[in-house]
């Protein structure tokens, strides 16, 4: 079923639309392929749906895709039919299994999995049903949580900024991308509520225009000064003097602070280094990944040539030309200035400065 309602409060108060709600038993998910132009809102009560739902991209963004995909794993475990334990946890697995398929980049859907299986395991004495029940409240932490972290990030990297900053942002790491507020879009809005005065460029993102449709959409909303530029239009902009810093979100960040980001990050990078710009990361611990040692072991994802090849149904390519299609590319740790997290601001040898920050938080 779909519903048209408005959010304009949650945007008024500054923190952006919030992408995922969950009311008696739905999942409600704004459908992000069809922004800026329509506002719908879609129901999901299965598990396959969500799953469905994260691999075309309706829900999109690594913490949003994390609390979505804890919703789906909570909708699987509500739907298995045993009194056995040891058969929940197996069926449970595999619904996690399925749900984390979707996509491959952003380690936040696979933190999110692992916390709902990690969670249903330590409960492994109490009876199933009171299990499930405790997998619904552990999904709703997760979604509450992400907000509360976003902020805190948001205080932490606003806190690096001048008090006139022009920021060039890329992709969209707002509020539609999590589970509220943002991480690059939740530094901006921070600062601008800490009455700096902040500029945004927005680069259009190409090929899923994540930038020229959902960024650009949810600053208008805010009414941060925010102008609209293709990708290949930045390294001039830079060259122009016309950006003070460049602030991503992340998708997959290595131990070394190695960075899996957007397709055209690394690129934006080493613009940023060309012309003496800080580059900022914001994520949240979770989107660190302690298990890889650098960028090259991250997983990117190639998605449908279709996006490429056309805009909507128009055809923009010869048809069977070859295409590729990386959704990510991984920007190398000496090209980052700091990263940003809800713990505060790592700089330097990342291999060092990560691990401190993350230190007596749920990973
Ligand atoms: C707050 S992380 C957002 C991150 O996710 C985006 O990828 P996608 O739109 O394909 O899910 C992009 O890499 C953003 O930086």
């Amino acid at each position: 079923m779909q519903t048209n309602i408005p959010n304009r409060c949650a945007a008024a108060a500054g923190g952006g639309v919030k992408p995922l709600r969950y009311t008696g038993g739905v999942l409600q998910m704004i459908d992000q392929r069809r922004l800026p132009t329509e506002e719908v809102w879609l129901d999901y009560r299965d598990y396959r749906e969500v799953a469905e739902a994260i691999r075309t991209m309706v829900v999109r963004g690594a913490p949003a895709i994390g609390c979505a995909a804890a919703f789906g794993a909570w909708f699987g475990a509500r739907d298995i039919d045993t009194d056995s334990t040891a058969a929940f946890l197996e069926q449970f697995a595999a619904v996690c299994e399925l749900l984390a398929a979707s996509r491959p980049t952003a380690v936040n859907l696979f933190w999110a999995l692992e916390r709902m299986q990690s969670f249903a395991r330590s409960h492994a004495d109490r009876p199933v049903l009171q299990i499930k029940i405790a997998l619904e409240y552990e999904a709703l932490a997760i979604l509450e949580e992400d907000e509360r972290i976003n902020r805190a990030m948001g205080e932490h990297g606003q806190k690096l900024l001048p008090e006139r900053c022009r920021i060039l942002t890329h992709c969209n790491a707002g509020a539609l991308a999590t589970g509220g507020y943002g991480t690059a879009l939740g530094v901006i809005r921070a600062a601008a509520a800490a009455g700096k005065q902040i500029e945004v460029f927005a680069d259009e993102t190409r090929p899923f225009l994540q930038g020229s449709r959902l960024t650009a959409w949810e600053l208008q909303r805010d009414g941060i000064p925010t102008t609209l530029i293709c990708d290949n239009m930045a390294g001039y902009l830079m060259s122009q003097g016309r950006v003070d810093c460049v602030i991503v979100g992340a998708d997959r960040i290595a131990a070394n602070g190695d960075t899996a980001n957007k397709i055209g990050t690394y690129s934006l990078a080493v613009l940023a280094k060309e012309h003496g710009i800080p580059f900022y990361v914001a994520a949240p611990i979770s989107t660190i990944d302690f298990s890889l040692t650098d960028g090259r072991q991250i997983p990117i994802e190639e998605r449908d040539p279709r996006e490429v090849t056309h805009i909507g149904e128009q055809r923009l390519a010869p048809e069977d030309i070859a295409v590729y299609n990386p959704a990510f590319d991984v920007t190398p740790a000496r090209l980052i200035t700091a990263i940003i997290t809800e713990n505060g601001v790592a700089e330097g040898d990342f291999v060092h400065t990560l691990p401190e920050l993350a230190e007596g938080t749920k990973r």
